[in-house]
């Protein structure tokens, strides 16, 4: 930068904000553009593809107009940057008054936009919650403490080192943020306030507590992690505040467990390109309103295991389903109300403006009139019981704003017009004295006219002059006469401009009572956002509640366009489906009109464990995922894509695919593949439900189905957890004479005239063959290579049948538990060294001690 723009007070001021927004781009207010410069210049012009200039010689420059920030605001968070708001907080005239002539502006950072800290709609994804995660610790204890200000949902969860990850992946924040790096999770580290006694305290400043008692007394990591994140939103929000309702703690007990690699290969929310399209969720969804979307999302992402709370929302799903009158009645009115949550998060941000009342009117008096619908109908199930109360009691909130608020107002409060007339007379009067004013002046015009006899006479108005009489400039001489009565203004090229007196006072009536007017506007929304602000926890439980209804209906009418079928729970480790089908593949084949073939499974406790062989392109994959997404269904309270299913709550969900399977995604790793299921032997409990897709194939044949055998032994031995695997080392099929709970099954395939014919029916009993080559002759390798496969398989046959192939002398092995059993042997010496606790200790028990630890070192050595 050149020197002396350097030490300019702009400059100065400048670099103290920056040094203020540190990694975040800032957006610097000049006039009516916000304008970047230096580093932060050329990330944006790039991000932004727009034009870098140059500031004096040498500065990087480059700006987004005021008026369409928000367009450019939203790409560049899109692109994962943080954006750091410095706008003027006085005039130009102000500061002229304040410091001379030649004062700068004064300016502050007002607010730092964050990806997880976002309200306006362009900003936002409709569909999609918008969490903000902060993790906290204290000693061992984890927590996260994460919320979505655009809808004032807050919620803490306590876990274990390791279940961070799962726990962030279900939540899918925007953005994570912590006090120091957290191995495995990517976030924004180094932030302050992560302390439980600072959460605490500002826990009880924020919802005005005397005590946490209400909260159910959230533990020291839950009070860190708050902590953390009320101290990130004061740090991005600055003046306004956030919408938060009250802290919502979420038990993991609650929810069945999913990890984050489970989440991706079942594509629960998000395909595998990232998207919404092609996931369960979009398969699924067919809500009407955007909260009952992101309601879906949130209930997909964590299906319940209690029992009673799926029950009452399948009663609820189930009595949308019988009736389709009633479900229209439901959809319909449900389709047309605002999205009241995000209006609220925007006004309680002070970003909300008059269309946001007018959202919050209509979506509230929508609640109501839906709740006397839905209170008329007959055997309402108990979970329709509990939301009623909530959809009402807002009936002074609407008829106040009813009254206020003309029917649609403007987006921006700037130009007023958005109060309704009749509501204030003081502001009835105002704007009939500017309208006498704005007629007087019309007919101050035909006078003028009239008495200059120039009909070209013209009574205008801009911002510079304000009213003035304007004439083409050849009629200029006869104004411009000394008695004329008019004073000259200014001259144009082909127009000459005046002021008269009496037009400068109707202009002064117009101008005096439209000021007033527009500030009695200001007042009053002001005072109503206070209103509605006051009644903000209310109002989200009625958009709360909306949505859910939303969700059952929406459910309803999947159920009924796929003829799903209700599930029926069991609190034992049983999978039963009839006629199961996998949403997504199947929309897929119908759309390209081929037919889904349904199918069958029946895991219990006798039958715990499927080992399927078959082709490639056989279904296997098809098959695994449905029987999870049935389940996974089932418990966030939905019909299923089966004739009749019964399931057996399932607590924790395991799916992983093998390594080759996950090329595309480039983390597949064989390392990855082991890691992942060295963490579901870990995990699985008896209640789990576990799909293992060709585990073992990403290495040499013979490592890799000697891993894949130990660990069907482990699943069925050890975890003993309901498991379908699916594999194409046939080998394994072995172990069905070993492994009483464990069965055979194959995706049918049928070799007709020479063509492979797939079945995709899993039938039992082991595929008589594996079909790789005729799959290959249908991927249309060519004829040479394919006899050439031939040969070499033939030959490879004849090996195996002669020497017993790769797995020859497998059946001779001992049982796994003869393996498993055997753990390194204990080392007294060091548990009684790990029992130590040194600050727990008086100086005569630490000599105690030590005497005692000398003992043991003695006796192991001894
Ligand atoms: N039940 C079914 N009914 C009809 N078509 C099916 C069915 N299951 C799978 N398919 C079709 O077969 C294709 C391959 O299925 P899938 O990937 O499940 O096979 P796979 O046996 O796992 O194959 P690979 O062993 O090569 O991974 C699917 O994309 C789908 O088009």
């Amino acid at each position: 930068m050149a020197r002396a723009d350097a030490d300019t007070p702009m400059m100065k001021q400048y670099h103290r904000l920056k040094a203020e927004a540190g990694d975040a781009l800032l957006f610097y207010r000049m006039g009516d553009f916000f304008e970047l410069f230096f580093d932060d210049a050329k990330v944006a012009a790039s991000c932004l593809d727009i034009a870098l200039t140059k500031r004096g010689d040498e500065v990087p420059m480059c700006g987004v107009p005021v008026h369409s920030a928000e367009g450019y605001l939203a790409r560049l968070i899109r692109a994962g940057h943080r954006v750091a708001i410095a706008e003027q907080i006085e005039s130009p005239a102000e500061a002229r008054k304040a410091r001379g002539s030649k004062a700068l502006v004064e300016r502050a950072i007002v607010r730092l936009v964050t990806p997880g800290t976002l309200t306006e709609d362009t900003l936002l994804e409709s569909g999609a919650s918008n969490w903000l995660a902060a993790v906290g610790r204290a000693g061992e204890e984890w927590a996260i403490a994460a919320c979505d200000i655009s809808t004032g949902r807050f919620e803490l969860v306590a876990c274990a080192a390791h279940e961070l990850a799962a726990e962030l992946a279900r939540l899918a924040p925007s953005e994570v943020v912590g006090a120091e790096p957290v191995s495995g999770i990517t976030g924004r580290w180094g932030h302050d306030g992560f302390d439980s006694a600072e959460g605490e305290r500002a826990l009880k400043r924020r919802f005005g507590l005397a005590d946490l008692e209400g909260l159910g007394g959230p533990g020291r990591a839950e009070l860190a992690a708050c902590g953390g994140l009320l101290a990130y939103l004061d740090t991005t929000q600055r003046d306004s505040t956030a919408f938060l309702a009250m802290p919502r703690r979420v038990s993991r007990a609650q929810h069945m467990a999913i990890d984050a690699a489970t989440r991706a290969s079942l594509e629960i929310c998000r395909a595998q390109d990232g998207g919404i399209a092609g996931s369960l969720l979009a398969e699924v969804d067919r809500c009407v309103t955007a909260a009952g979307r992101r309601l879906l999302g949130s209930d997909l992402s964590a299906p319940l295991t209690d029992r009673q709370a799926i029950e009452q929302r399948l009663d609820l799903v189930a009595w949308l389903h019988e009736d389709a009158i009633r479900r229209e009645r439901v959809r319909s009115a449900l389709r047309s109300l605002p999205d009241i949550g995000r209006a609220m998060g925007r006004l309680v941000a002070g970003r909300g403006g008059p269309r946001d009342l007018a959202a919050l009117r209509d979506g509230l008096t929508g609640a109501a009139s839906l709740a006397d619908m839905l209170e008329r109908q007959s055997l309402k199930p108990v979970l329709l019981d509990q939301l009623l109360p909530e959809l009402g009691g807002h009936d002074e909130a609407i008829s106040e704003l009813a009254r206020a608020l003309i029917a649609s107002p403007p987006l921006d409060p700037a130009k007023g017009g958005f109060i309704a007339e009749g509501y204030d007379r003081e502001l009835d009067q105002l704007r009939s004295a500017s309208s006498d004013g704005r007629r007087a002046i019309a007919e101050l015009e035909g006078r003028y006219r009239e008495a200059t006899g120039i009909s070209a006479l013209k009574i205008r108005h801009n911002a510079v002059l304000g009213y003035h009489v304007e004439v083409p400039a050849r009629h200029a001489d006869r104004l411009l006469a000394p008695d004329s009565g008019f004073t000259h203004r200014q001259t144009m090229a082909g127009a000459v401009r005046f002021n008269s007196p009496a037009l400068h006072e109707e202009a002064s009536r117009v101008l005096e009572a439209g000021g007033h007017a527009l500030t009695l506007e200001h007042a009053h929304l002001e005072r109503l956002t206070g209103q509605v602000v006051g009644r903000a926890g209310p109002i989200a439980d009625t958009a709360d509640a909306l949505a859910r209804i939303d969700v059952a209906a929406g459910l309803a009418e999947r159920s009924t366009e796929g003829r799903w079928s209700r599930p029926s729970l069991d609190e034992g480790a049983c999978l039963e489906i009839e006629g199961g089908r996998h949403p997504v593949v199947e929309r897929a084949l119908t759309a390209s009109g081929e037919r889904f073939v349904a199918n069958d499974c029946c895991l219990g406790s006798g039958d715990r464990l499927w080992l399927i062989t078959g082709p490639n392109m056989g279904g296997k994959s098809t098959f695994l995922r449905q029987v999870a997404l049935i389940a996974l269904l089932a418990q966030a309270g939905s019909f299923v894509p089966a004739s009749r299913a019964r399931v057996g709550l399932v607590d924790r969900l395991f799916s992983r695919v093998g390594a080759s399977d996950n090329l595309a995604r480039g983390r597949s790793t064989f390392m990855v593949e082991m890691v992942e299921t060295a963490a579901i032997l870990a995990q699985a409990t008896e209640q789990s439900l576990v799909i293992l897709d060709e585990i073992g194939r990403g290495t040499s044949t013979y490592d890799g189905l000697a891993i894949a055998w130990a660990v069907v032994e482990a699943m069925h031995d050890e975890v003993r957890a309901r498991t379908l695997f699916a594999t194409h080392y046939h080998e394994l099929t072995r172990l069905a004479g070993r492994l009483d709970a464990l069965s055979l099954h194959h995706v049918r395939a049928r070799e007709w005239k020479g063509e492979l014919v797939l079945l995709h029916e899993v039938a039992e009993g082991a595929a008589d063959r594996s079909y790789g080559i005729a799959v290959a002759r249908l991927a249309g390798l060519s004829p040479s290579v394919l006899s050439r496969a031939k040969a070499v398989l033939a030959k490879l046959e004849a090996g195996r049948d002669a020497t017993g192939g790769i797995a020859a002398g497998l059946d001779d092995l001992p049982l796994f538990a003869a393996f498993a059993a055997k753990e390194p042997p204990k080392d007294p010496l060091a548990e009684a060294l790990a029992a130590v606790e040194p600050d727990s200790l008086t100086p005569r028990e630490a000599l105690e001690q030590l005497y005692a630890l000398k003992r043991l070192a003695d006796e192991r050595d001894g």
